[in-house]
């Protein structure tokens, strides 16, 4: 791999802890820590074991009525694991004082008191500043709307960005703290200069992404992801790999934001799922995940299917404006596909040639498997990128050879030139009869 997964803090997991330590240890870190992003809501009285779903900016919360959202986690997952708390209040408060903890005045300063000039976006949790922080660096400063927050929420939540603050992937977003302060919650990331996939995609920011640099992008999302699964320790399942939430670097390179809804994975080998409320986004769901709110690395595989064919087609996952067959941008372009026609769901704006349109037909293959039903048929998110790396040298050969046919054509062309001019022959068939 070009970016072989690496990181300063974290270790690939060798060492096989007792799976009880493990799992305990996941459940009170990931038990509710994120549903501040979500702007969870309130608690569902009913008993019933059904499927509520909300939206928020696009967001899809499912969850069974039989969890406890007070505390994220459902009864079955609290059947799987216990109470006990890795991340001790002595501990934690070690931590914090460490680089992950900032102060007011700090975040003031950085963004000019919370200037509207350096207003940079707004989601889901709530306004997004770009900031400097006093040694220079550039940060994005997510200010929590004040509406949602719930302390007890934040307090996991904290906790949850000392794990993720130790990450480092050139192609994640690093997080580099927290800030809670009187009713402020706010979170510092890392700031990426050139928006989004899905701002490239809509044509509201850069010069729409050739086919090359979404082959680029979609095998750094494959690095980053495929290090979240394997490379940290415990692994994490991002739980909302989608076209909004890729961040795009000057060189158009990739980097993966929004842990917002990360789990960390059970890791013991024969723990194969954790159960969990359905979060994520409409459009980009595991149908597996639905069924069965069984959360595996898997699911962020079926998003990264979702994304490929974003990639290649430049629509949203949905498009309700469309005709009905074309609504659900994956299901009809698994069917251009499925009849031969793959070129027809290439995104029009894409520049047409035998190696691009191979592109679009092998990238559309590797998205059909990443969307199988089964998990089990799914590939690994590893093997996504290794199949993504063979795509873009197919794709780099067959330009080559083009180029080296286009140099030999118009060599030709050259000689041509040069006998019309000798010869005095004006048209190609006086040509091509007396060069016969
Ligand atoms: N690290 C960052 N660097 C630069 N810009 C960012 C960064 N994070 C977010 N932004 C900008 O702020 C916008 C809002 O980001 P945010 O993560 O809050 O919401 P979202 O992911 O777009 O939506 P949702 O919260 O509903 O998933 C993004 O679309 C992007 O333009």
């Amino acid at each position: 791999m070009k970016n072989p997964p690496t990181t300063a803090k974290t270790h690939h997991r060798k060492t096989q802890k007792s799976a009880f330590s493990h799992i305990t240890a996941a459940a009170k870190r990931v038990a509710g820590a994120f549903s501040l992003l979500l702007f969870w809501k309130k608690k569902s009285n009913s008993n019933e074991p059904k499927l509520d779903t909300d939206r928020v900016h696009g967001q899809v919360i499912a969850s069974s009525s039989s969890i406890d959202n007070s505390t994220g986690s459902s009864s079955r997952t609290q059947s799987r694991f216990n109470d006990s708390d890795s991340y001790g209040p002595s501990k934690a408060t070690s931590l914090q004082a460490g680089a992950v903890a900032f102060s007011i005045e700090e975040i003031f300063k950085a963004t000019d008191n919370f200037s509207s000039a350096n207003i940079i976006g707004e989601g889901g949790f709530g306004t997004v500043y770009k900031g400097k922080l006093k040694d220079g660096s550039l940060v994005a400063i997510k200010r929590a709307r004040k509406d949602i927050y719930d302390k007890h929420m934040f307090t996991q939540f904290k906790n949850e960005i000392l794990t993720l603050s130790k990450i480092e992937h050139l192609n994640l977003v690093r997080l580099f703290g927290y800030l809670e302060h009187g009713d402020e919650r706010i979170i510092i990331v890392e700031y990426v200069a050139n928006g989004t996939v899905r701002e490239h995609l809509d044509g509201t920011r850069g010069n729409e992404l050739e086919i090359a640099e979404r082959l680029d992008i979609a095998i750094d999302v494959a690095h980053a992801v495929t290090y979240l699964h394997m490379y940290t320790d415990p692994p994490i399942i991002h739980r909302d790999v989608k076209a909004s939430n890729i961040l795009i670097t000057e060189k158009l390179r990739a980097k993966v934001a929004d842990f917002g809804l990360a789990r960390i994975a059970a890791e013991d080998p024969g723990v194969t799922h954790i159960s969990t409320q359905v979060k994520g986004t409409a459009g980009y769901l595991d149908p597996e995940y639905l069924k069965t709110y069984q959360l595996t690395p898997k699911s962020d595989v079926y998003s990264f299917g979702v994304l490929l064919v974003e990639l290649i087609t430049g629509r949203h996952p949905l498009e309700p404006k469309r005709p009905l067959k074309e609504k659900v941008t994956v299901k009809w372009a698994l069917q251009r596909l499925k009849l031969g026609d793959a070129v027809v769901a290439m995104d029009p704006r894409l520049r047409r040639s035998p190696a691009s349109i191979m592109v679009v037909e092998k990238v559309l293959k590797l998205a059909r498997q990443c969307l199988a039903p089964q998990r089990q048929s799914r590939p690994s998110m590893k093997k996504c990128g290794e199949i993504l790396w063979r795509i873009r040298k197919d794709f780099r050969d067959k330009n080559l050879s083009h180029a080296a046919s286009a140099s030999h054509y118009s060599e030709n062309i050259d000689v041509r030139m040069f006998n019309r001019n000798m010869f005095g022959i004006e048209d190609s068939e006086n040509y091509r009869f007396r060069s016969a």
